[in-house]
């Protein structure tokens, strides 16, 4: 044993039924007492460990020095002493004790009798108490609660063991259902922890009882001390001697006795206040007892609660166990079949890993020579993109060669297909159609309305575009003459046209198109830049020129106009302008001059005689022409012109006679009346020119529906131009149109119309040629104004004329080459 630890030992004859319960009670009162400075928590787990170790009659148990010391201070000494400590007091020497055991004796003798009659008195009062069977009573309760809480504990313990074997079946694959389970034993372990609170509070309300009680007993059992020690301090012997001082001193002795009396006065009431007091007590402890009784009650309930409690949690744990077991035998299952596949699969792996291992090699030789390839691929690569480039420059070289040979051919093939659509034209008698734009020049001015409206197809010549209110229109005539064509252009796509009425045929060029769209500047164009006119004549004359070997030819040339629905002889009507420059020329002349064909000095290639007289026959038409200006063209031709070039031959060998006519017609310029500004004369020229336009319409629209009746005598533009028209000639018409936005309807209508031209058909034309060789005869020419009295505009040969005359057939531009002789015409 520990010399810091003493032995509390009570021995058994010691005890005392009451003073044993008393001490104990004590014992337990004062460790809570010494537990209440210790927090709730480690009070009831102090109390706890305590009571799991409860204090039974005759057991000794050990504590520590400090808390002896501390039971020390606050027990009752009284009871210390049955405890086994002896009052210091008691500790003196042998002498001493037996002088004052005889003092002691002889005062205990006095009052002995006191003594025992407070003795008695107590007795009886502690027997009235009956505090024996409510302490029984108490301990059994105190015992059956450490009982039930060594039980809680084991219940407790249990659910650790659960909680510890749920905490083990986390893993497994019933996790709802242990979920479940510990959702149920967590209840169940809240439902504990509430009773267990519950009998705490029970147990606290049982404590404060009993030391409710404690501490009126302590109090009782103080005052029965008081009284003890009051009755000890009355010595019997010095009372024998007051008995006998009773006798002398009387009145001292009354008055002791009066005092005696008074405090046995005082006593007996005391005694009645502790008997008032003791039966409040045994009321109390009727009380105590009832509660305990109720406290019994619960605790039997909570008891049988703490059971059901304890059997569902068996349940449930078997149940927890049960499914672990079969949770466990499933998977094991699982596993095991898992397992089996498992194992098939890695023999199958296995299987194949063996198959695999020949193609496996082969794959790595293969793999090696790839690594090789592609080791060598960025030179085979260089090597093929040069090879391709290569082969793609010269794939380019080989394309663009047949590009161009098709682009060659295709060329070809186009103007074999307007060679083939002219003859087809030809053959049909078609009139064929040729559009010039002419183009803007200072004259036309500045400003939006000069823009251009007209665009064209670079790989066709044959269309035109025409903008107009923001829709492109296109037009397709048998070729367009951009505004940079030059005279040349247009005449060397007339110029076989042209040479064909050597041959016998009826030509008839007319330009049409509004005013000031270029008619004039086409047909007759400048002195510095002739047009068809000039270059026809031109023409016809060094054609004459050359088969003057073969042929005896003869050309007449006849200029007139149509003015107001009139046809006037632009050159006969002022005959004695030409007798004027004739004779002039002539007075300056010898006549009997040999003259000399000889090769123009021009370089080209034509023949022409020096000396001879030379009559500019178109510029006198020009001056004798009706023009004036308007408000769209300066000079504007008012009238319709016709040149007529007639040429008849005959052929020397075979004596075929042949008879062409040339009709080169310049059109008045369409135009409408208010646009042109005109008034009074001007407004009728207008009127007679659209008028004359508007009856070629109508014939071009009767032609074009070969209609029975063609309505030609309507005006005399058509009247003069039925030849023409009628299917015994080659038409050309060539539209005139501007490009400038202003007349952007005019040029809308002219091309309509052309279009309309275009679609007609004469039918094929008759080549006028027949063998009079026989009877060769010399031609007259009759005067235009004669032909055109007669309704048809015919310019004829006339044989036995005076040198003056034959002169002034020259100057009209007659040739006669069976003379031998050949003019060149004025130009
Ligand atoms: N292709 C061209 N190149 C240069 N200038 C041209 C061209 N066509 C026409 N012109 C000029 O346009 C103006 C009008 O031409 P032109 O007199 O020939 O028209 P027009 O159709 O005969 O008119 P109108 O019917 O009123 O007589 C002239 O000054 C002419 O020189």
């Amino acid at each position: 044993m520990n010399r810091n630890e003493r032995e509390w030992f009570i021995p058994e004859e010691e005890l005392v039924s009451g003073m044993v319960y008393i001490w104990q009670i004590n014992v337990k009162s004062k460790l809570r007492g010494w537990d209440k400075n210790d927090s709730p928590g480690r009070s009831a787990q102090v109390l706890w460990r305590y009571r799991t170790a409860p204090l039974y009659e005759g057991q000794s148990f050990s504590r520590t020095e400090s808390w002896a010391s501390r039971v020390m201070e606050t027990c009752d000494p009284l009871h210390i002493v049955k405890v086994g400590r002896l009052p210091e007091e008691l500790n003196t020497t042998e002498p001493q004790r037996q002088a004052l055991g005889s003092t002691l004796q002889s005062q205990l003798e006095g009052v002995e009798p006191k003594l025992s009659d407070q003795a008695q008195e107590l007795n009886r009062l502690c027997s009235e108490l009956g505090t024996t069977d409510l302490e029984k009573h108490l301990e059994i309760l105190v015992l059956e609660n450490d009982r039930l809480k060594q039980e809680l504990n084991g219940c407790q313990l249990q659910l650790q063991q659960l909680r510890l074997s749920l905490s083990g079946c986390t893993g497994c694959q019933h996790s709802k259902e242990n979920a479940q389970l510990r959702e149920q034993t967590t209840d169940l372990q809240l439902e504990l922890g509430e009773k267990t609170q519950l009998l705490a509070k029970l147990q606290q309300h049982l404590q404060d009882v009993l030391q409710d009680k404690t501490e009126r007993e302590e109090r009782l059992n103080k005052r029965i001390r008081d009284c003890h020690l009051a009755l000890a301090k009355q010595p019997t012997s010095s009372v024998k001697y007051i008995t006998k001082k009773v006798e002398v001193e009387s009145p001292r002795t009354k008055q002791d006795l009066e005092e005696t009396q008074g405090r046995n006065h005082y006593l007996q009431e005391q005694i009645v206040i502790q008997r008032r007091l003791l039966a409040e007590q045994e009321q109390q402890l009727q009380d105590s007892w009832r509660t305990s009784a109720q406290l019994q009650a619960q605790i039997m309930m909570y008891e049988a609660e703490l059971e059901r409690t304890r059997g569902e949690l068996l349940e449930a744990f078997q149940a927890m166990e049960d499914e672990k077991n079969q949770a466990i035998e499933e998977v094991f299952l699982q596993a095991r079949t898992e397992m089996k596949t498992v194992h098939e699969n890695l023999n199958g792996v296995r299987m194949n890993l063996l198959s695999i291992q020949p193609a496996l090699k082969t794959l790595t030789s293969d793999y090696n020579c790839l690594k090789n390839h592609v080791r060598d691929f960025p030179c085979l690569l260089q090597d093929a993109v040069n090879q391709t480039k290569r082969e793609i420059y010269q794939a380019v070289e080989e394309v663009q060669k047949t590009n161009q040979d098709l682009l060659r051919k295709y060329k070809r093939e186009m103007q074999l297909r307007k060679k083939c659509h002219n003859e087809l034209v030809r053959l049909r008698g078609n009139i064929r159609v040729l559009c010039r734009v002419r183009p803007v020049n200072q004259d036309d001015g500045t400003g939006l309305e000069t823009r251009n409206i007209i665009s064209f197809d670079s790989d066709d010549e044959s269309v035109l575009y025409v903008s107009h209110r923001g829709k492109i229109s296109m037009f397709e005539l048998d070729k367009v003459f951009q505004p940079h064509a030059v005279q040349t252009d247009i005449f060397q796509e007339v110029q076989a046209l042209i040479t064909s009425c050597i041959d016998g045929y009826n030509v008839c060029i007319f330009a049409y198109g509004q005013t000031g769209s270029g008619k004039t500047y086409t047909m007759e164009g400048s002195p510095e830049d002739p047009g068809i006119n000039q270059r026809a004549l031109r023409l016809l004359f060094g054609e004459v020129a050359e088969r003057s070997t073969d042929w005896d030819l003869t050309i007449t040339v006849s200029m007139a106009e149509i003015y107001n629905e009139t046809l006037r002889d632009l050159l006969g009507s002022d005959s004695q302008k030409i007798e004027d420059l004739t004779m002039r020329n002539l007075l300056a002349k010898d006549p009997n001059e040999k003259l000399e064909i000889k090769l123009s000095p021009d370089g080209s290639g034509q023949l022409y005689v020096p000396g001879l007289i030379q009559i500019r026959v178109f510029e006198l038409g020009r001056v004798n022409r009706a023009t004036d200006f308007t408000n769209v063209n300066e000079r504007s031709s008012r009238s319709h012109a016709l040149l007529i070039v007639s040429v008849s031959g005959i052929n020397l060998t075979s004596g075929v006679r042949t008879t062409g006519k040339l009709n080169l017609v310049d059109l008045a310029g369409s135009e409408r009346v208010g646009k042109s500004g005109a008034e009074g004369p001007r407004l009728r020229e207008a009127q007679n020119i659209n008028k004359s336009l508007l009856a070629l319409g109508d014939v071009i629209c009767a032609l074009r529906s070969k209609q029975p009746y063609i309505p030609f005598r309507n005006s005399k533009l058509t009247y003069l131009l039925q030849d023409s028209l009628s299917g015994d000639s080659k038409t050309l018409m060539m539209v005139q149109v501007s490009p400038m936005e202003k007349n952007v309807n005019e040029t809308v209508c002219s091309l309509k119309f052309a279009q309309r031209v275009r679609s007609v058909e004469l039918g094929a034309v008759v080549r006028r040629a027949e063998n009079h060789y026989s009877s060769r005869q010399d031609y007259e020419l009759e005067s235009p104004s004669q032909a055109t009295q007669q309704g048809r505009f015919n310019i004829s040969h006339s044989g036995g004329k005076t040198t003056a005359g034959k002169r002034r057939l020259m100057a009209s531009g007659e040739v006669n080459h069976r003379q031998g002789s050949a003019a060149l015409p004025a130009l």
